[in-house]
């Protein structure tokens, strides 16, 4: 054995397996030790470090999966990946969540366990561990709830498994999936997030996989697919609750597979990608409602990590809140204020709905009003504190004048354009988008333009209401209420 060389335990009961892993891991300079049943591969491990472990799961003397939650237990170090009987998907997930790296199954095709084997042996490398710390600077929080949070994020980027990321809107779900992301042996690869209620369903397929020149109307070039533009990293479907039945039934397909078909094209091809996802909704309840496939529901829902609101988080509130202020007063070149007391009490006593978005913003709109050396609780104008609030304009309003909205509403108010049969004049679309755009500005004015409230008041993601203005005309270019997104 080479001093240099990683190593590897293969752990499998059928000789020509372990021959033929043997090779494969010789082939990429990696020695390898072998057992053919727990007891074995138990005694090797009390004996010997290894850098990467793969396991069957039917072994004479019991379940691989014993061995899995052993080397989580004694060695959470070791990356240990499973081989799998074909199509059983469900010991597959079982050994994920008991704490394995990946799976494979078989029959095994060899670039697949060659990815794998890549992956494993990237967990533990220098490179990975200089991105330790770098949580702190992404997500800020110091309370209880965020450091044991962002030690599981750590040990999820460990790992291939599929996570799912829960929390209300705003909460840093994003900002999660990019750690996972970044903290993991991907981290080389692209990261790439895709909000499912933005995209129109009749794109979708092509959006996700691709499509050749001529194959529809409208394709006029060749289009990369988002499943193929994650190849090597991992791709991040935002509010997966949102994505149309049809098209979870594809996605599944291409996840279980791990293989896409481009539209217009007869090849599939292999794609090697990590999966997160995330949604504001409650999804569980979506599946019992038949709105969410249960089975892919399954299949990305192998890990759930919770974000939570804001207004648990305690005195993370301020620790934020001073954070932004800095930031906010770096990029607009002012002097900075501090938070008075009284301003800081209202921050902590506020529930915000809209959680660290709703915090920036209101931050923002802050130092547009304030004028002091101190910020104080009425330049918050923060709902239902210090009785009425004067309709004030928001900082985007004030940078970047957005449409007022005496202009922005339709003259011709959607009931007035029905002809004398009561049905829409100029067509059902056009009537629909009317009532659409003028609800949204109802909800923006009450809002203050406020748009992730307004969102929340029309019950739709922000990114789905920044969607429907940019749709509308009714946007700004200037708009950089969300420019991390
Ligand atoms: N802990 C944090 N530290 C610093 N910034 C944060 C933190 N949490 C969230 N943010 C910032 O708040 C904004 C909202 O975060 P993010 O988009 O990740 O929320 P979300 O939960 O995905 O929201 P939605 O459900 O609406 O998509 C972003 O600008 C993000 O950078």
């Amino acid at each position: 054995m080479h001093v240099n060389r990683p190593l590897a335990l293969i752990v499998d009961d059928e000789e020509d397996l372990r021959v033929l892993m043997r090779m494969t891991l010789k082939r990429m300079n990696i020695d390898c030790y072998v057992a053919d049943s727990l007891q074995q591969a138990h005694q090797l491990l009390k004996k010997t470090k290894f850098d990467v472990c793969l396991t069957d799961l039917n072994l004479p003397d019991g379940s691989g999966l014993q061995l899995v939650q052993t080397i989580s237990q004694h060695y959470p170090q070791l990356p240990v990946a499973v081989i799998t009987a074909y199509g059983s998907m469900d010991i597959a997930i079982d050994a994920l969540k008991a704490g394995a790296f990946d799976f494979v199954s078989k029959p095994i095709e060899m670039p697949r366990l060659k990815s794998l084997i890549e992956q494993a042996l990237k967990v533990n490398t220098q490179e990975q561990l200089v991105t330790q710390g770098i949580e702190d600077q992404k997500l800020l929080g110091k309370s209880p709830v965020m450091q044991q949070l962002k030690a599981t994020l750590h040990k999820l980027a460990r790992s291939q498994a599929p996570v799912y990321i829960s929390g209300e809107s705003g909460t840093g779900k994003e900002v999660a999936a990019r750690l996972i992301h970044l903290l993991g042996p991907r981290n080389n690869g692209p990261f790439i997030p895709v909000n499912c209620g933005a995209i129109p369903s009749e794109l979708m397929e092509s959006e996700f996989f691709g499509h050749k020149k001529g194959s529809f109307t409208g394709a006029t070039e060749d289009k990369v697919g988002l499943f193929q533009s994650a190849q090597g990293g991992t791709l991040f479907l935002d509010e997966v609750a949102d994505l149309p039945l049809s098209m979870q039934v594809k996605l599944l397909r291409a996840i279980q597979e791990k293989k896409i078909r481009p539209i217009g094209t007869q090849q599939e091809i292999s794609v090697d990608i990590r999966l997160l996802s995330a949604t504001h909704k409650n999804l569980q309840q979506l599946v019992q409602q038949g709105m969410f496939r249960q089975d892919l529901y399954y299949r990305i829902h192998v890990i759930e990590v919770n974000m939570p609101p804001l207004r648990e988080r305690g005195s993370d509130i301020l620790l934020l809140a001073t954070n932004f202020i800095e930031k906010i007063c770096q990029e607009w070149g002012i002097a900075q204020p501090v938070l008075s007391r009284a301003a800081q009490q209202a921050l902590m006593q506020y529930s915000f709905p809209g959680n660290v978005r709703e915090l920036h913003n209101v931050l923002e709109r802050a130092l547009t009003l304030s004028d002091g050396q101190e910020i104080q609780p009425d330049s918050l104008q923060l709902p239902g504190f210090g009785g009425s609030q004067p309709p004030v304009l928001s900082t985007q309003q004030l940078v970047a004048e957005p449409p007022c909205l005496t202009d922005a509403v339709p003259s011709n108010r959607p009931e007035n354009k029905l002809d004398s049969k009561g049905l829409p004049s100029e067509g059902l679309e056009t009537y629909l988008e009317d009532i659409e755009k003028q609800l949204i500005l109802q909800a923006l004015e009450s809002s203050y333009w406020n748009r992730t409230v307004a969102a929340k008041k029309l019950g739709m993601t922000f990114r789905s209401l920044r969607y429907r203005l940019k749709k509308f005309g009714l946007d700004s270019d200037n708009d950089d209420e969300d420019e991390n997104r």
